[in-house]
């Protein structure tokens, strides 16, 4: 049996170990800004207004950034106009070895002071925007947490990781390289403009710059296609990461089956579809950031045309047309970064459009408006549900399902395949949401409790018994942030899980999961086992969890049950029988319905469904209890 979404016992444990190191949740800290940002990541869904909020926030960081990129463009237009007055005074002969040294000295002024304050404004943008980044991908994730299992169904992994990773950076690049360019560009421009106004000629810049009065119209023409060309190119890299996810989790299938072909054919077809949409986007973005720049070549063109004739009859000095020409060339580059920068913002807004999508999504089990609060939790567990069908199903999964299960007794629930025994209780832990008044909790409605409440009463373990890829011991604390290292041993003898850990040369210390040592299937199980042991909830459901270990571990663990939650209560949903045989009732499911109920020797008494199972398993050896 499977269940979706995050079972009640795998909450993280705040960052501890049980030990009191610090988990790998916490190893890496970001700077203090981002420990205590300005904006809370939980104050809107809308990216767009979190983006608004953070750039209110930092307004002062950010108009000092500006300013600082400002007084930088201030002082590299004096470039040109030193080297105009140098070449006026080499014209007219009163060039010296002093004059020479103090041309030198101001370049060299004008150069350190401009990378300096250059430099200050764009780290301080640059540092902005990886906050923002940090801030969105926080908010992305607090929200996935947030969000019910049946919204994960409909998604992919892949897709998810792709707004995380590209769509964030994709926002944080127009924030950080996107702001530090425009605002030099338009400031460069700007004061560009300013001293040729001043030193050469208003009337030769306003005629160079009639090419220039085209770029609006092209930013409106171009903008909307460089941006859908965008979109298209994420959702071809969404396809492959979530492909690529698929693919690389199934690989024991991908290669007992012999297929690595055809996955790999898969592959290619994505890649090839990546590659055909980043072609179509190059293109746009090639034509649109070409325009700009070719724009600025025309003004060029009209600049040497009529300022060289100003200066052949002498209307303007040699000096100035000098730098006037080197004004133009510096003026071609903000416009050229200027297009640049418009396709950045297209981008990132194609993105915001993408993330506002997923975090306006609403999760649909929340707390009740008015909670009741149960303390403590004694575990007595009502089920009077007369239908249950998933969210866009057309029949019921369960029907007419009554339980009466006071704490201290373990109930076994059992049934062919696909009978609707995890649905049972992943209702019980409000995965997905039971009608109102049909699963009770010491007698509240469990749609009355705190979600908080409800799962910190259960401990739940899966079939899978699913493990993050971190120690063992760090896996078996995540019931219990208060565990201390005596009682995660204890937790993995009562597992039956101690000896094989012990085997292990890092003991509880073995990194398991992806990075680290592999656990068989019945080891898996044991060690989530121990986590619910070890979380010692009023509740505890064991939803198949022993189906992978073998008949006398079984025997061993279901000993351990009956003495440790003597006073507690234990659902047992099997395949097996054997791990329900000495429940104090049992439950029978087929097709949603219950078809019979009672304790072992009672159904077997009765000849029945469960006499039948009992007597195959019997049989075939499944069961020697
Ligand atoms: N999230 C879901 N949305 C729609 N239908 C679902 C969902 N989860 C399960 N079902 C359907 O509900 C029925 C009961 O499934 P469930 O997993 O509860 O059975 P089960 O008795 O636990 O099966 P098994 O013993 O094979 O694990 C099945 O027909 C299944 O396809």
């Amino acid at each position: 049996m499977k269940i979706d979404g995050h079972p009640a016992n795998h909450q993280p444990a705040n960052g501890q170990t049980p030990d009191g190191r610090p988990s790998h949740h916490q190893t890496s800290r970001p700077p203090a800004d981002i420990v205590h940002p300005a904006v809370h990541p939980s104050e809107t869904s809308d990216p767009r207004r979190l983006l608004r909020q953070f750039l209110w926030s930092r307004k002062w960081t950010y108009t000092a950034a500006i300013l600082s990129i400002l007084a930088s463009e201030i002082v590299m237009v004096q470039f040109p106009h030193i080297l105009g007055q140098f070449t006026n005074t080499l014209q007219k002969g009163r060039l010296t070895l002093h004059a020479v040294g103090i041309y030198s000295l101001q370049l060299t002024v004008v150069g350190v002071v401009y990378v300096i304050l250059y430099g200050i404004g764009q780290n301080s943008n640059g540092h902005s925007g990886r906050l923002f980044e940090y801030l969105l991908r926080k908010r992305l994730f607090s929200h996935w947490e947030r969000l019910s299992t049946s919204y994960f169904r409909g998604r992919s992994i892949g897709d998810l990781l792709n707004h995380a990773m590209n769509d964030v950076q994709a926002v944080r690049e127009a924030l950080s390289g996107g702001l530090n360019i425009l605002s030099n560009a338009v400031f460069l421009m700007i004061s560009t403009l300013f001293m040729t106004f001043r030193t050469v000629s208003v009337k030769l810049t306003l005629i160079s710059m009639i090419p220039i009065l085209f770029i609006p119209f092209f930013v409106v023409w171009m903008g909307p296609r460089v941006r859908n060309a965008s979109r298209r190119v994420q959702e071809a890299l969404s396809d492959m990461a979530e492909l690529t996810e698929e693919s690389l989790s199934a690989i024991r299938l991908v290669k007992a089956t012999a297929n690595e072909d055809i996955e790999a054919s898969r592959f290619t077809e994505r890649v090839d579809t990546i590659v055909e949409r980043q072609m179509g986007l190059f293109r746009r973005s090639a034509l649109f950031q070409a325009l700009i720049p070719l724009m600025g070549s025309l003004s060029f063109v009209i600049a040497l045309g009529y300022g060289g004739y100003l200066a052949l009859v002498g209307r303007i000095q040699l000096g100035a047309f000098v730098a006037f020409t080197l004004y133009l060339g510096m003026l071609i580059t903000p416009l050229q970064q200027i297009g640049f920068v418009i396709n950045n913002f297209q981008r990132a807004s194609a993105s915001l459009q993408r993330l506002k999508v997923l975090l306006l999504e609403a999760p649909d089990i929340t707390d009740p408006e008015h909670p009741v609060d149960v303390d403590p939790i004694a575990g007595d567990v009502e089920i009077r549900l007369p239908a249950f069908r998933y969210p866009d199903a057309d029949h019921d999964v369960l029907a007419n399902i009554c339980l009466q299960i006071p704490h201290g007794q373990t109930v076994g629930i059992v049934g062919r395949t696909a009978s609707g025994k995890t649905t049972l209780v992943s209702l019980l832990m409000r995965v997905f949401d039971p009608p109102a008044n049909s699963i009770f909790l010491d007698g509240v409605d469990i749609r009355q409790l705190r979600l908080e409440t409800l799962r910190e009463a259960i401990a739940y373990v899966p079939q899978d018994g699913f493990l993050f890829s971190t120690t063992i011991g760090e896996n078996i604390a995540f019931g219990k942030e208060t565990a201390t290292p005596q009682e995660i041993e204890q937790a993995a003898r009562d597992a039956q899980i101690y000896d094989d850990i012990a085997a292990f040369r890092d003991g509880f210390d073995t990194i398991i999961g992806e990075r680290g040592v592999a656990l068989s299937g019945g080891q898996k199980q044991r060690t989530a086992l121990a986590r619910a042991f070890l979380k010692d909830a009023p509740v505890l459901i064991l939803d198949d969890s022993l189906s992978a270990v073998d008949m006398n571990t079984e025997k061993a663990i279901l000993a351990n049950l009956r003495r440790l939650r003597a006073h507690k209560t234990t659902i047992i949903v099997a395949h097996r029988l054997s791990a329900v045989r000495h429940a104090d009732q049992i439950l029978v499911l087929e097709e949603g319905r219950p078809i019979e109920h009672g304790t072992h020797d009672e159904l077997v008494a009765a000849g029945g469904a469960y006499a039948s199972m009992y007597a195959m398993q019997q049989e075939s050896g499944v069961t020697t209890a």
